[in-house]
């Protein structure tokens, strides 16, 4: 549906997007995630056809719509766009904004569209309000409406929940994963914030420097991380320092652990071991103890941060009522379900 192959961006001769390829199928949701500057916007200027590419090809719906050697215009692409900041007029009410991009339509048609997005959005009294008398969360419903009225072949998200609280983000990621699917339109964000990802995505993109460094399914993400680029990036993971015993055996300072795969590495590698806070179990049986550091109230979890007696520090997500002062000693083991390991850098 949406395929990107070796896509590079650049401005001014300076790349700044380089061979990324990537492709959702219809009615699939992706996120892009990254550090600041890595080039996500730009790759969805790109798409929507704002940015001409220097190389590689985007096609949508199999139609070649960027390369080199042709471009084709934003406004003809079938794009849909929803942007941080919302982007709805103040001077139209919520029925006058939704319906803004609907040309070619009675009247009478577009307010029963109106009226079907305003329902699909869950605000089916708020026609005539303007844009000032909305919430934040609710301003951002209608711009999803608006970019949805013209049936766009593809959504494009520009951290479209980063201007609203925290608790509101996660909650409204999936009610719009909802509609979206409810609609199967296919759809690409982009976000700082993993949980949102984590909620909205079917595949996620990890950007560094302009390229992609993997295109996977959250979970895949999560637990088979490519590199250590993506495994830091994703999910407060720690990379403790072992040694392989043999060539599923690794020895750190928290026991020995084993592989059940044989990977690319063998006895006597120096090797680190990524180790994510729900792989520690807080165990007050447990001979293995760890010095209390900070500590964040989750609600029905506390993150502690841990350090090891051998001065390294972990995460440890345990149940809230394992309630331990900082600097208290307490007992931990690990319980890895699989080893994810990484050639140590000398
Ligand atoms: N119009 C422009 N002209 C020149 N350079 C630009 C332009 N827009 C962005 N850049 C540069 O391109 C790189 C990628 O920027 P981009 O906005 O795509 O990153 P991003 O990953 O979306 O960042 P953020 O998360 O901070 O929004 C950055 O180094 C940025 O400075």
């Amino acid at each position: 549906m949406l395929d990107l192959q070796q896509v590079a961006v650049a401005y001014g001769g300076h790349t700044v997007v380089k061979d990324v390829s990537l492709s959702l199928a219809q009615g699939q949701i992706g996120c892009l995630v990254g550090p600041s500057g890595c080039g996500k916007t730009t790759l969805l200027r790109a798409i929507a056809g704002f940015e001409p590419v220097v190389c590689g090809s985007i096609r949508l719906q199999r139609q070649l719509v960027s390369s080199a050697s042709e471009q084709l215009a934003p406004e003809l692409r079938q794009v849909g766009m929803v942007f941080q900041d919302f982007a709805l007029f103040p001077h139209l009410n919520v029925a006058d904004n939704i319906s803004f991009g609907l040309l070619n339509l009675s009247k009478a048609d577009k307010a029963s569209k109106v009226k079907q997005l305003l329902q699909l959005v869950g605000l089916p009294e708020l026609g005539q309000r303007y844009i000032h008398q909305l919430s934040g969360g609710q301003q951002q419903r209608v711009a999803l409406a608006r970019a949805l009225a013209p049936q766009p072949k593809v959504l494009l998200l520009d951290e479209p929940f980063s201007s609203l609280d925290t608790e509101l983000r996660e909650g409204l990621a999936r009610e719009i994963r909802q509609i979206l699917q409810q609609l199967r339109i296919t759809a690409i964000m982009v976000t700082h914030d993993q949980n949102e990802a984590f909620a909205m995505a079917d595949m996620i993109g990890v950007m560094q420097l302009g390229q992609l460094q993997q295109w996977a399914t959250p979970y895949e993400l999560y637990h088979k991380p490519l590199n250590r680029f993506v495994a830091d990036f994703i999910g407060r993971g720690v990379l403790l320092p072992g040694t392989m015993l043999d060539a599923q055996r690794v020895q750190t300072n928290l026991g020995v652990f084993t592989q059940r795969y044989v990977s690319n590495v063998q006895t006597g590698d120096k090797v680190d071991v990524l180790i994510r806070p729900d792989d520690i179990v807080h165990d007050d049986a447990s001979g293995i103890t760890a010095q209390v550091v900070e500590k964040a109230f989750r609600g029905s979890h506390i993150l502690y941060q841990l350090k090891l007696h051998s001065g390294e520090q972990v995460h440890c997500l345990a149940l809230s009522h394992h309630n331990h002062a900082v600097g208290e000693q307490i007992g931990i083991r690990l319980d890895l379900d699989h080893l994810v390991l990484f050639p140590r850098l000398s």
